[in-house]
Formats: C-alpha cells, structure tokens, sequence
C-alpha cells in the first residue's frame, strides 16, 4: 500500500511524541493504536458494539492471580488440566440442541468465577471494563455464538454473547 492512497475509513495518521516523531496509525472506532499502516476499515466487524452482555465459564489454575474461588479454597490445577476441562464442556456444549441453557447449567455447578450464582451472567459491559483478550474475544462474537477458550490472567474462559 502505497503512502499516498487515503487511509480506510476510521483511521488517523499520527506522530508518536517519541519514537523520534514515528508515524503510527490510530483507530477512531476502537480508540486503539498500531504502527502498521491499516489495510481495513476501522469500522470492520464487532468494532461499532459498544455494549455486550456474556456468559462465562471460568476454569482457575495455579498460575490464575487468585487460585481460590467460592468452589476451592486453593486451586492447584494445571493450566494444561484447566484447558482440557475446558475442552469437555466446549464438546458438550456444542453438542447441546439449548447452549444457552447447558451453558448456564455448567457455569453454576462449575465456573470459578462468583458469577457462577448467576449462571455465569456477566451482565452488559462496555470496551475497557475487561481483561483486554477477555473483552476481544467477546466483541468478536455475534449473539448466541460460543469463543474457543480464552486465556486471562484470572484463568481460562468460555465465553457465550446473549445480547
Ligand atoms: O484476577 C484476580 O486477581 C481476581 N479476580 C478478579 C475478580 C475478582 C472478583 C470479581 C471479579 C474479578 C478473579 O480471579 C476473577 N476474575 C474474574 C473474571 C475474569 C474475566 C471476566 C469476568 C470475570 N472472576 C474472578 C473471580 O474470582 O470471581
């Protein structure tokens, strides 16, 4: 891509106040920032969501930030043994004829998470509310869709977008 093409839609050219005034490229939709120049609308798919509201599944270990939930004082699970529980309830759900209702079954009896008691509802939240690879994942879903596991600092995830 040449330097005098426009850039897509949705993005500034801008000079980074270090980097000795290197270009970088900002995205006006997500409100993010890259040094390569962008090939696509800032405006792709999932970035003009504001707000979502998800179910999650969450599976700690013993490296998560905090090994304890409501389910487990300490939590000494490998993060290997956590993804492959995973695994199983990601083939069980997908099988399931009512994910959403599987879904919520599994995350009361077995997410670490204290949204459990909620049947993992999360409720609706905005960009910049979550672990940054939490929330991405969940911007990329389209409602009634399941993310392949999620890796945060609080353990590993499956993620379920109902609005
Ligand atoms: O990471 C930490 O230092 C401790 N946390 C953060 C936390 C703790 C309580 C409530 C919400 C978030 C968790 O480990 C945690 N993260 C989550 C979480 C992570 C991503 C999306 C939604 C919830 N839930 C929990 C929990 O215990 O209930």
């Amino acid at each position: 891509m040449s330097e005098e093409n426009p850039l897509p839609a949705g993005w500034e050219k801008r000079a980074s106040r270090g980097h000795e005034g290197r270009a970088y490229y900002f995205n006006t939709a997500l409100g993010t920032s890259q040094w390569d120049r962008p090939t696509e609308s800032a405006f792709g798919k999932g970035s003009e969501l504001t707000e979502v509201q998800c179910l999650h599944l969450l599976v700690k270990h013993e490296e998560s930030r905090n090994p304890s939930s409501w389910r487990s004082d300490h939590i000494t699970r490998s993060k290997e043994d956590a993804i492959n529980i995973l695994k199983n309830y990601e083939t069980e759900l997908r099988s399931s004829p009512n994910i959403e209702r599987k879904f919520r079954e599994l995350a009361k009896q077995f997410s670490d998470c204290s949204s459990a008691k909620r049947g993992g509802d999360l409720g609706v939240f905005k960009r910049r509310q979550m672990q940054k690879a939490f929330e991405d994942a969940s911007f990329r879903l389209d409602v009634g869709q399941m993310s392949d596991i999620v890796d945060t600092d609080s353990g590993v995830h499956l993620i379920y977008r109902i609005k």
